[in-house]
């Protein structure tokens, strides 16, 4: 590593142990903590499960849309207690500008609905990949960035939006051979805890930190919770009266809390009525405990588990109709959910049913002659612009046990060997190294046998 003038890229501190090379010790090739590296076979299984995100959106007509890693700060200082804002990895920068890594691409799908404003046709069904950062310390050795997958609709004030997009998550749950026997979505609506602080009149402006508290009752213990609700003006009586809210599990427990003629069941029970419609209500389950932890919820909730418990929440999303306002807009009707990269993959291990990616190669052209790599050369080329994926032995003096290993190990499915007698004749020599065959060709039988 060349020190920068006057500042070294990194500290080449001497460590004990450290191996020595031509400039010093060995920097450390660990990605910062909290992050990941993606090598060849790790950034194979994130590209195939991408292209499953991709191609589920676009079943859906979704167009892709992407936004700066980068933030002004000021897209998340929400005062609702939120873990995702207390975790912010944000810092100033040379231009004195508080800013931050983003942690959810909502905020900035919010800006650009703003930014691009009445001028685009609505529904907007915008859908993007992009990964999120939190600062968190390291204690509980959790990651500090992972990616996520967004579908949202902008502008459909009704539940057939979120019925769409439940309907998306499914479909990708399909499409990777996950079951319903396998995973849940838990659908509820936070109008049902709106209802429950109306008839214990707390202040409506403290609704949104109340969603944040009671959205980590199963993570703290209930003393906590009650103890944060305290703080955030939600008297003693009121709180068994939400807990009991909380732990509703049917549309008739909810008419008899809340009304028959409450928003909250007039919504879910036309979501689930939807669901019927798409075929998914086997994945769709009632739970009034679902508040999901952003404060921007105003509507449904829902999130993505497994059936056995074992792995956190698999996706989670939402109706959010007040955060393009807070941002200075208009009220906007909106939904959308997050879908991360790294507990999907815990869950394809669990089920075995992660893919077998191998790097697949279809041809290897080798010059058996140092003066025969400029044609050989040539051969690539042209089996490349017909759409061949080639590897071409580009390392001096390898041998034929050396390139039918290299082709057993690249899978490859033929071996052309430029040699010059064959090459005299103006022939190359094909091996179909799944026929087990070798034909001598010319270059333009070869290409023209692709
Ligand atoms: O879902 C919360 C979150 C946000 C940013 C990064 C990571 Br890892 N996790």
């Amino acid at each position: 590593i060349r020190a920068m003038s006057g500042s070294p890229a990194v500290s080449l501190k001497e460590k004990e142990g450290t191996p020595k090379g031509s400039m010093g010790s060995l920097i450390s090739t660990d990605p910062p903590k909290g992050t990941r590296d993606f090598p060849p076979e790790d950034m194979r299984l994130r590209t195939w499960l991408f292209n499953n995100f991709r191609e589920v959106s676009r079943l859906f007509s979704f167009e892709e849309v992407d936004f700066p890693l980068v933030e002004s700060e000021e897209l998340y200082t929400r005062k609702a207690g939120e873990e995702i804002v207390g975790q912010l990895y944000n810092f100033e920068d040379k231009g004195g500008r508080k800013v931050a890594l983003r942690p959810e691409l909502t905020p900035s799908l919010a800006r650009l609905v703003l930014q691009k404003g009445r001028a685009q046709s609505y529904p907007l069904k915008w859908f993007a990949i992009g990964q999120c950062w939190r600062y968190e310390r390291m204690t509980r050795g959790r990651r500090r960035e992972h990616y996520q997958w967004n579908m949202d609709i902008i502008g459909v004030p009704g539940v057939e939006a979120e019925a769409e997009l439940l309907s998306a998550i499914v479909t990708f749950f399909t499409k990777l051979g996950i079951t319903s026997n396998d995973v849940g979505i838990k659908v509820s609506n936070r109008k049902v805890l709106q209802a429950v602080l109306e008839k214990f009149n707390i202040p409506v402006d403290s609704f949104p930190a109340v969603c944040v508290i009671v959205d980590k009752l199963e993570k703290l213990p209930r003393e906590e919770i009650e103890g944060e609700l305290d703080k955030a003006g939600v008297p003693s009586n009121a709180v068994e009266g939400i807990l009991k809210a909380l732990s509703l599990k049917s549309f008739d427990d909810l008419e008899a809390l809340i009304g028959a003629q409450s928003g909250a069941v007039a919504e879910l029970k036309q979501l689930f009525a939807l669901a019927e419609g798409y075929g998914i209500q086997d994945w769709l389950h009632f739970d009034a405990s679902v508040v999901r932890g952003l404060a921007y919820y105003t509507g449904t909730v829902f999130e993505g588990f497994d059936k056995d418990k074992k792995l956190r929440a698999i996706c989670g999303g939402g109706r959010y109709d007040r955060l393009l306002s807070t941002y200075g807009g208009q009220d906007t009707p909106a939904c959308g959910f997050g879908f991360g990269d790294a507990v999907i993959v815990e869950l394809l291990k669990e089920k075995k049913l992660l893919p077998v990616l191998p790097h697949v190669v279809d041809d290897v052209v080798m010059a058996l002659e140092d003066s025969l790599r400029v044609p050989a050369a040539g051969v690539a080329a042209r089996l490349r612009s017909k759409g061949r994926v080639v590897e071409l032995v580009i390392e001096k003096g390898k041998k034929m046990k050396w390139v039918f290993k290299h082709c057993d190990t690249l899978k490859a499915k033929r071996l052309v060997l430029l040699g010059s007698t064959e090459w005299d004749q103006g022939k190359v020599n094909v091996k179909d190294l799944d026929a087990r065959e070798q034909t001598l060709k010319t270059v333009d039988e070869l290409i023209e046998s692709t």
